[in-house]
């Protein structure tokens, strides 16, 4: 019993030795005094040796974090600066979102050329091939415009972008695009066109200066509509899709922030843009890869077996629309969050105004390749698509000077010349570009 009490009182302690029975009691409390006080500093010990640990493993995982973070940085703020840099007297410093994406890339190269500063801002996600993004994110870094890897879901990262550079205009290109695609996928477009669009333009409206902000809307909010050509006053309010649905609501959004903020905001209706580093997700690209690799090609018609049109626009047009449209945007009157008076809100129509069926696309594009396509012809499924779309581009004539000049036999010339050098396809003299196309080819 007494052994045990003492095996309780003085319990051993590592690398000490037991205590001998035969102390006096005395001895014994000054030792169970040592022992506690030994037993203090290990614990002491003990406790400082895991909170070193634990600092220890919170710095590798925050400076792992920094380091594997695609932002952030003095280099990475400095690449910025200079990216932002205007170069031409009255130039302006322009944020564009979506830089690697088609029409994206096209914007920042031609604000590049004439002298504006230009940041890019892409997430590179994987909706088509991430490799075309890189390529283009490659052109664009040629010419001295720097792409910022991030989402425009990130506060964070835009706070930070806002407060490197004072932007003084947003080019919203950043989305997720594709009509049919939003069956598959309907979180995405929440996400890029709701969710990441109020997310900027919470950052435009904290920002200080306010930026002016142009954005891409979609033809596609026209819906069922069967007034032709399209005018922006007709209705929108019956989309035939999720996609054309979220940029309804873009619509929406964005005037609430010109409303409440006094955000300066150009909203751009784009109607089915194509060219050169165009997006393989789009019928045009998609039926020039099919044609030729000998594959068939689904070409949808309407209702009655008519054929489905589009007013195809080339994006050289679109570009000067955009530009024309960044030129003209007049100032965000609030700041700090706060507006300052009523602010300019817009609306316009970016389109050809000739609308061309997707037989004649595909018949234009069997010239150009000088393949025949094999076709399915199938009736339209109901998945988001309408059977026309016509613009009615009198307001942008009249307020931006747009004139588009491309029609669709010439565009898709300079379209496929560069889908054939880029993919590597080297025509040989009279011969077909699917005969001269074997083995060097890049598949999508
Ligand atoms: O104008 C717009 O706002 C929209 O234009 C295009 O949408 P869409 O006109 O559907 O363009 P494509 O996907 O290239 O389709 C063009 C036509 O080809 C047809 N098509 C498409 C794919 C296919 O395999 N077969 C086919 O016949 C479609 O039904 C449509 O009539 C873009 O993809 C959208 O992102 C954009 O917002």
């Amino acid at each position: 019993m007494m052994r045990l009490m003492e095996a309780e009182l003085f319990p051993s302690t590592p690398g000490k030795v037991k205590i001998e029975r035969a102390h006096t009691i005395n001895r014994q409390f000054h030792r169970c005094f040592a022992s506690t006080s030994t037993m203090f500093l290990w614990a002491l010990f003990l406790i400082a040796l895991t909170a070193s640990y634990l600092s220890f493993q919170s710095f590798v995982d925050t400076s792992s974090r920094y380091f594997n973070a695609s932002w952030g940085g003095m280099h990475w703020e400095k690449q910025i600066r200079a990216s932002a840099t205007v170069r031409r007297p009255g130039g302006m410093s322009v944020l564009v979102t979506g830089a690697a994406g088609f029409v994206g890339t096209h914007v920042s190269l031609a604000l590049r050329k004439r002298g504006d500063g230009v940041v890019g801002l892409d997430n590179f996600n994987s909706y088509y091939d991430p490799s075309l993004k890189k390529a283009r994110e490659a052109l664009l870094e040629s010419h001295g415009v720097f792409v910022v890897e991030g989402d425009i879901d990130d506060a964070r990262l835009l706070a930070k972008l806002f407060d490197v550079v004072p932007f003084t205009h947003v080019m919203h290109l950043a989305a997720q695009a594709g009509v049919r695609y939003a069956i598959e996928n309907p979180a995405s477009y929440v996400h890029s066109n709701i969710a990441g669009l109020v997310t900027l333009l919470e950052a435009c409206k904290s920002a200080d200066p306010q930026p002016a902000v142009v954005w891409a809307s979609s033809s596609s909010v026209y819906g069922l509509n069967e007034k032709a050509p399209f005018s922006e006053a007709d209705r929108t309010d019956r989309p035939a899709s999720l996609y054309a649905a979220t940029k309804k609501a873009g619509e929406e959004i964005t005037h609430t922030y010109n409303h409440i903020y006094g955000l300066s905001i150009t909203g751009l209706r784009f109607f089915t843009v194509y060219g050169p580093w165009g997006r393989p997700d789009m019928a045009y690209f998609s039926f020039t890869r099919n044609i030729l690799q000998g594959k068939p090609i689904t070409v949808y018609r309407g209702k009655n077996r008519v054929d489905l049109a589009r007013d195809f626009t080339f994006i050289d047009d679109i570009v000067k629309g955009c530009v024309a449209s960044l030129d003209t945007a007049e100032k965000s009157t609030g700041s700090g969050g706060r507006k300052g008076g009523p602010a300019q809100y817009r609306i316009y129509n970016l389109g050809n105004t000739s609308p061309v069926t997707v037989p004649a696309l595909v018949g234009i594009l069997e010239r150009h390749l000088k393949v025949k396509a094999k076709k399915n012809v199938v009736e339209m499924p109901g998945n988001g698509d309408v059977p026309f779309t016509h613009a009615n581009i009198s307001l942008a004539r009249a307020e931006l000077g747009y004139k588009p000049t491309t029609n669709l036999e010439t565009g898709l010339k300079k379209f496929v010349r560069w889908y054939l050098s880029y993919y590597g396809y080297s025509p040989r003299s009279g011969g077909s570009a699917a005969e001269a196309t074997t083995g060097s080819a890049k598949s999508l």
